[in-house]
């Protein structure tokens, strides 16, 4: 393949980017693995799902959506917390080719409003907790048809349990099931979250063919964590992220064996690290800092641990270099990766560590870094824009070509808004962002999304968000506000207000200052950078 000067190339893959679905590949894998005895464990809650089950429950979830007329391109989401059955309909529209938009759990009626009009499902799966919000929203969208109950055996509300569905539709023998064949380049797979570089959050369309590259990947040693079926892993990532998705897919694909916590709990996660062996986490920057400092730590033994990643935010390199030490590790493995990029694009080699460093490209991608004033492409040391392209970029963001022209250039560059630079040696290393996105504990923050809030309330006149710098959280958003002239409004009354409508990870942490007026280009675009200069960072109480 010709080069280009200044452009990085992954290396040669282990394994080639198969060209079957990324739902055939799955099935596959699982009818290969339906020996082992545990696919996922619910620690919480005690329960085991085998991959027999997996296997056989995902081929008869299939054949039910088919025997109801489902059918590809149908959208269906899903609102649950972590949970043994959430991949049951993600597997199952992998094999139908039907696409599967997760969202938070945790949004607000406002939130949710703005991403289900983005993917606008017919079919929702949702977890009994989250039932009276789903039947809420059903009641607001009309595109909404039908709510399945994943965790329960009997219908409630008027709604089918996953598993009456099943019984009701499901052919007598799930093995005559087979997966559907169509082409993986262009069928969207799930439609993921993202704000991407500016405004409010979009849909990320991920196909069978981006799915089927970071398959290829978790495949190989150097690059997956771990790649000999029956291995345990610890899964808290949550499952709606691209993060927490796509690494638990990988699992599977695999074979492993998937110790899931539903939600992030100090001590248990020490103990079940502990109590099963875990071998391997993939995690966040809080994470890797709770296990440099906890003293929790030392009441557990955590000797089963052979390597950690982490991503989706900075980790700085004392708290990588601190945990690793605490761990009797080499080193805590970096990475970095993006929604519209699939997963994971560089990180770091098994037992090579190059602290502060987000690692090496992946196979079957290219990046450059382009000065962030000429556009041109830069050399090795040189900070600018980290540029990406390749089998793992997006389709696009769902129903915003204008958004989706923005991000990826004619040339098919996804320009990231990362700024960045790369060695000699071809290690990334990421330095700051260009684009608005805060990042508090690895979850996305649109400030665009907080201050649409914000200019609702009829004591503001103005505002603006930025992102504050904090050792536990890596940001947290802060307000600026302009009061409505002759109104009163204090700093607890605007978070109060804020989240009242808007999901926990978006509160207002940093705080709120009063100012007369938002700085502004001509344009009127916020001078985020100058309101940044203003913040004094304070204690923040997470
Ligand atoms: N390592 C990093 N250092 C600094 N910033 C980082 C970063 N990774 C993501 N980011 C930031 O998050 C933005 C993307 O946010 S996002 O869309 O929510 N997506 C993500 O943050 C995202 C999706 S997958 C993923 C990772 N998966 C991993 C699995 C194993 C491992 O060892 C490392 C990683 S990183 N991260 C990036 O544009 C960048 O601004």
């Amino acid at each position: 393949m010709k080069k280009e000067k200044n452009v990085l190339y992954g290396p040669e893959p282990l394994y080639p980017i198969e060209k079957s679905t990324a739902g055939k590949q799955l099935y596959d894998a699982l009818l290969k693995h339906s020996h082992l005895p545990e696919a996922m464990i619910d620690v919480q809650a005690k329960e085991t799902l085998s991959y027999r089950t997996l296997f056989l429950t995902t081929c008869q979830l299939a054949q039910s959506l088919q025997r109801c007329g489902y059918k590809q391109n149908d959208v269906i989401s899903i609102c649950s917390e972590n949970n043994l059955k959430f991949f049951f309909p993600v597997i199952a529209a992998l094999y139908l080719g039907m696409i599967t938009a997760p969202f938070n759990q945790d949004y607000t009626p406002g939130e949710l409003h703005n991403v289900l009009n983005i993917s606008k499902p017919q079919l929702i799966f949702c977890s009994k907790k989250f039932l009276p919000k789903i039947l809420e929203l059903k009641r607001k969208h009309t595109f909404v048809k039908k709510i399945i109950i994943l965790d329960v055996d009997e219908d409630m509300f008027g709604c089918e349990s996953l598993s009456n569905f099943i019984l009701r539709n499901s052919d007598k023998d799930p093995k005559r099931f087979k997966p559907v064949n169509f082409n993986p380049d262009e069928q969207v797979a799930a439609i993921l979250c993202s704000s991407g570089t500016t405004g409010l959050p979009k849909g990320v369309m991920l196909t069978h063919k981006n799915f089927s590259a970071r398959f290829a990947h978790v495949k190989d040693p150097s690059v997956g964590t771990e790649t000999i079926p029956g291995v345990t892993v610890l899964s808290f990532m949550p499952f709606f992220h691209g993060f927490g998705f796509l690494t638990n897919l990988g699992y599977f694909l695999v074979g492993l064996r998937v110790i899931m916590l539903r939600r992030f709990e100090q001590e248990l996660f020490l103990k079940s690290i502990q109590d099963y062996e875990v071998r391997n986490i993939m995690s966040v920057p809080p994470i890797i800092l709770f296990l440099s400092k906890s003293p929790l730590v030392d009441k557990y033994d955590l000797s089963s641990l052979k390597e950690i990643g982490c991503g989706a935010a900075p980790l700085a390199k004392e708290v990588s270099e601190a945990a690793a030490k605490r761990l009797n590790l080499k080193g805590i493995r970096t990475g970095y990766g993006l929604t519209e990029a699939t997963l994971v694009i560089t990180h770091t080699l098994p037992d090579i560590f190059k602290s502060g460093s987000s690692g090496k490209l992946v196979s079957f991608m290219s990046a450059k870094v382009i000065d962030v004033n000429t556009g041109k492409s830069v050399g090795p040391n040189v900070v600018g824009e980290i540029c990406l392209q390749g089998d793992m970029l997006m389709k696009g963001y769902a129903g915003n070509i204008k958004a989706t022209k923005e991000a990826i250039d004619e040339s098919g560059w996804l320009h990231t808004g990362d700024l960045g630079y790369y060695t000699e040696e071809e290690y990334f290393y990421i330095v700051d962002r260009l684009k608005e996105l805060i990042k508090y504990k690895g979850f996305q923050v649109a400030p665009a999304e907080l201050e649409e809030v914000l200019l609702r309330h009829p004591c503001i006149r103005d505002a603006a968000v930025v992102g504050v710098p904090d050792e536990t959280a890596g940001e947290l958003p802060a307000a600026f506000v302009v009061k409505q002239p002759g109104q009163k409004i204090t700093e607890k009354e605007v978070i109060d207000y804020v989240a009242g409508q808007i999901s926990y990870t978006k509160h207002l942490r940093g705080g709120v200052r009063f100012i007369e007026e938002i700085p502004r280009s001509a344009t009127s675009k916020i001078q985020k950078k100058e309101l940044q200069k203003l913040i004094t960072p304070r204690k923040s109480k997470l």
